[in-house]
């Protein structure tokens, strides 16, 4: 799915009302059905709503969202915030056919029209909506601040108010923060960003039916990926495959106290359909390996702690193997080093490279300028600053992103929520499973494993990253169901693995 920009969401806006074709106030009132769909699945109890609208279409969705809201008998109360001398057409429109119905529409030009809310009032943000063009102040500010106060639900009509669709707001901003944000056909980048968080809360798109070959056409590097486009990647396994069908990996991982992250990567990349695996490790991790991961072939190194790539590496030469991977538990010792400053020119196809191989990286840079071209690197925020510099918002830090894996040409897997899939090509594509859940020791593990599956199949590495991080979190998802996100662990995930 294609996350669109605020300009290209007006433009897709005109486009469905000119093709279609639909009238504005049509279009308006399908948005606001939508909404109320949602709301009354949500919130059947009836509880008293309090509706604040501003005096664009957002506003005016808030608006026809109250008449709505009557017709079904809620005890609906509406306030108009009187920011400006002038409303929007369609804002008119709306009030002209709500006064059809109530009188009781209130308006808040002072502080002192400002309402109290109780704790089990339900409150519908419709005061600024993807038109926001500067920060709110005044008594667009003032009504904002209250609501924030009140200890009530608080539900966002498309965004919150205050809250820009595609650019960084800055930290004095007053913006609403709702329980739930429900938004209009397509996901806004300001929902995925991980300081936006509070200004977004659970967040969920409805379908407005908005022109759909506009969004085909239009433009753009952001994309969601959602089931459907992760079910578009998946191959079938073939009835007269076998097992040199679906490639050898060899993952080079562990170090003395961290063999389990050796045996998570290997465990979830067997689980991920991987024709062959050979798991180098350090001596000490070689009973360990054998005994937890039977499936897998061991290779002991013949440094007892650590990596240094003399045994295997020298044995059976990295051409053997479809791809490796590379990085989870295995420290930054010397030898380590050493073995992947040899290892990289020696490398043709597409690898993954995790962690500590990142951390390497990061302290020995020309090492960078050797990786294969589309391997796929998977840090976390702080393993991505080291690698990058620091960035002063989440605007910047996409850019730094795209910049890297432009630059270096590789895939770069940003971990965290809606981990972020930089491709060379400079789009990015954020991913929609996973939960807090699997903020936990060893999942970024299982991830290597997964990704090092999927390049030794022969997927293009940028679909590797997609579709791999998309079967992580779902698995996490899962896992989470199961034991809830506190009890889950990175051994559960691999469990929950599934392709289907
Ligand atoms: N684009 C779409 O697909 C659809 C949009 N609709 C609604 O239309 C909204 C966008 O409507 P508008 O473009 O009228 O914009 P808004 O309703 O967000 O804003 C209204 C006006 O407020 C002014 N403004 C901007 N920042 C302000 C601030 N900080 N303080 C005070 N005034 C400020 C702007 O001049 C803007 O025109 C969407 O968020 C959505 O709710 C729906 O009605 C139908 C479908
Ligand atoms: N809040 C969250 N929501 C979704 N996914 C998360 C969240 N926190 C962590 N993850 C995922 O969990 C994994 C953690 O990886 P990483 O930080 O490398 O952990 P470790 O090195 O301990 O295995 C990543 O795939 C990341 O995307
Ligand atoms: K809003």
């Amino acid at each position: 799915m294609k996350i669109l920009n605020a300009d290209q969401i007006r433009a897709l806006d005109q486009s469905t009302i000119q093709n279609e074709p639909i009238a504005p106030i049509n279009l308006m009132e399908r948005a606001a059905l939508a909404f109320v769909d949602w709301f009354v699945d949500h919130f059947s109890d009836k509880k008293t709503t309090k509706i604040f609208c501003g005096l664009g279409n957002n506003g005016g969705d808030g608006l026809a969202i109250a008449r709505l809201l009557l017709e079904r008998d809620y005890p609906i109360e509406i306030y108009v915030v009187r920011y400006a001398p002038r409303e929007s057409d369609d804002f008119m429109h709306n009030h002209r056919r709500l006064k059809l119905v109530t009188d009781s529409v209130r308006y808040i030009e002072s502080s002192d029209d400002i309402p109290s809310i109780r704790h089990n009032e339900v409150v519908i943000d419709a005061i600024l909506g993807s038109g926001l063009s500067r920060p709110t102040e005044g008594i667009v500010k003032s009504t904002i601040e209250a609501i924030n106060r009140a200890p009530a639900m608080v539900v966002a009509v498309d965004i919150a108010s205050g809250l820009y669709t595609d650019q960084p707001n800055t930290s004095t901003d007053v913006i609403i923060e709702p329980d739930y944000t429900i938004s209009f056909q397509l996901p806004k980048l300001a929902f995925i960003l991980p300081k936006n968080g509070r200004y977004v809360g659970e967040w969920q798109i409805v379908n407005i039916r908005l022109h759909k070959r506009y969004i085909d056409l239009a433009p753009t590097p952001y994309y969601y990926t959602q089931a459907r486009d992760a079910r578009l990647l998946l191959r079938k396994r073939d009835r007269f495959s076998n097992k040199g069908s679906f490639g050898h990996a060899l993952l080079l991982v562990g170090s003395y106290g961290k063999i389990g992250a050796a045996v998570l990567s290997a465990r979830a990349c067997l689980r991920s359909g991987v024709g062959l695996l050979t798991v180098q490790v350090p001596a000490c991790g070689y009973a360990i390996l054998q005994t937890a991961v039977p499936e897998a072939m061991c290779l002991p190194d013949t440094d007892e702690h650590y990596l240094t790539g003399q045994s295997a590496v020298d044995s059976l030469p990295p051409a053997t193997f479809s791809t490796l991977g590379i990085g989870p538990g295995i420290g930054k010792n010397p030898g380590t080093l050493t073995m992947l400053r040899n290892l990289l020119p020696t490398l043709e196809k597409p690898i993954v490279i995790d962690a500590d191989a990142l951390n390497l990286l990061s302290e020995h840079r020309d090492l960078l300028d050797k990786l294969p071209r589309n391997s796929i690197l998977t840090p976390h925020p702080k393993e991505f600053e080291r690698l990058t510099q620091p960035w002063a918002n989440d605007y910047q830090k996409l850019d730094s992103l795209r910049d890297f894996a432009k630059k270096y040409k590789v895939v770069v897997v940003l971990k965290g929520a809606y981990s972020a899939v930089a491709t060379p090509d400079g789009d990015i594509h954020f991913n929609s499973t996973g939960n807090p859940g699997l903020s936990t020791g060893g999942t970024g593990d299982v991830l290597t494993g997964i990704l090092t599956a999927l390049l030794a199949q022969g997927y293009d590495p940028i679909e590797a990253a997609v579709l791999g991080v998309f079967a992580h979190g779902l698995a996490g998802d899962k896992a989470a169901e199961k034991r809830g996100p506190v009890g889950m662990t990175a051994s559960d995930v691999i469990d929950a693995l599934s392709w289907t």
